[in-house]
């Protein structure tokens, strides 16, 4: 049976009246692929800021590695090897792609060589090596993105969580960063995963946890999720329902 890695208990944060996250309890064991969805405003990325310290929750508590985290600063959390990507991404832009990889890496080492032979084996991994001289401004949508995991990756986390890094792309783009959050898991980093591109993420999810209007509503695997009724009618429609339904009967 895998450790538990991460524990979110009773966490509930509020801005004003707003009740962003309410009491929401959920693990996360060492090694799993973990999808978290829900419509727009469930709450899904104030979770992820609660978890990566960027948020102090208002009640709750947050477990990494047994350690409670609740109160800890992002770097804090980073070091102990729990690392966030950002929906909105934000390379050093007029930086190449290997140093904005190698100021990740500097959190593991103060040996510019050693962060270089991380940074390398990383931009391998991305397949952002033959794009490293680039300048991280000038990259597509699709490559800033896979930046945005390699930065992450250079600090070499036990557990990544990655907001939204789908949107925005391309079919053939999206294909590749599934691929790409297969073989990290493969690799052995758990991974949480917020996403709204569910043709996508479903399919390599080995359980999913749904946000509604700041409540959990459910959580399983994704054969259950997309037979939940609650979800259903919360977040994904008959439409995809029926695509799902589909697709399952000519398996
Ligand atoms: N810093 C903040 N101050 C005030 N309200 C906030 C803040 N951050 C988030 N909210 C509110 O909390 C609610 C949840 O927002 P959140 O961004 O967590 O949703 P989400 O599930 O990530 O949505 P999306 O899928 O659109 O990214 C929303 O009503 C949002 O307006």
């Amino acid at each position: 049976m895998a450790e538990v890695l991460l524990e979110v208990k009773n966490v509930t944060m509020k801005f004003g009246n707003l009740v962003a996250n309410n009491n929401i309890s959920f693990e996360i064991k060492e090694g799993e692929l973990v999808s978290l969805i829900g419509p727009n405003g469930a709450g899904k990325t104030t979770i992820f800021n609660c978890i990566s310290g960027f948020y102090k929750p208002t009640s709750g508590k947050i477990f990494f590695n047994h350690t409670d985290i609740t109160n800890k600063k992002p770097h804090e959390i980073a070091s102990m090897g729990l690392v966030r990507t950002f929906q909105i991404v934000k390379p050093l832009k007029d930086m190449t792609v290997m140093e904005n990889v190698i100021t990740g890496a500097f959190l593991r080492t103060s040996s510019r060589k050693e962060a270089e032979d991380i940074a390398n084996r990383v931009l391998k991994l991305t397949n952002l090596l033959p794009k490293k001289d680039m300048l991280a401004g000038s990259l597509t949508i699709a490559d800033k993105k896979r930046l945005e995991i390699a930065k992450a990756l250079a600090t070499r986390p036990k557990m990544l969580m990655l907001d939204e890094v789908m949107a925005g792309l391309n079919q053939s783009e999206i294909k590749e960063a599934m691929e790409l959050c297969v073989n990290l898991n493969k690799q052995g980093i758990t991974l949480l995963i917020v996403e709204h591109v569910m043709e996508a993420i479903m399919p390599i999810s080995q359980r999913v946890i749904v946000l509604s209007a700041g409540e959990k509503i459910a959580e399983g695997t994704p054969e259950e999720i997309v037979n939940n009724e609650k979800v259903i009618t919360a977040y994904l429609g008959e439409r995809y329902y029926a695509k799902v339904k589909q697709s399952n009967s000519r398996l």
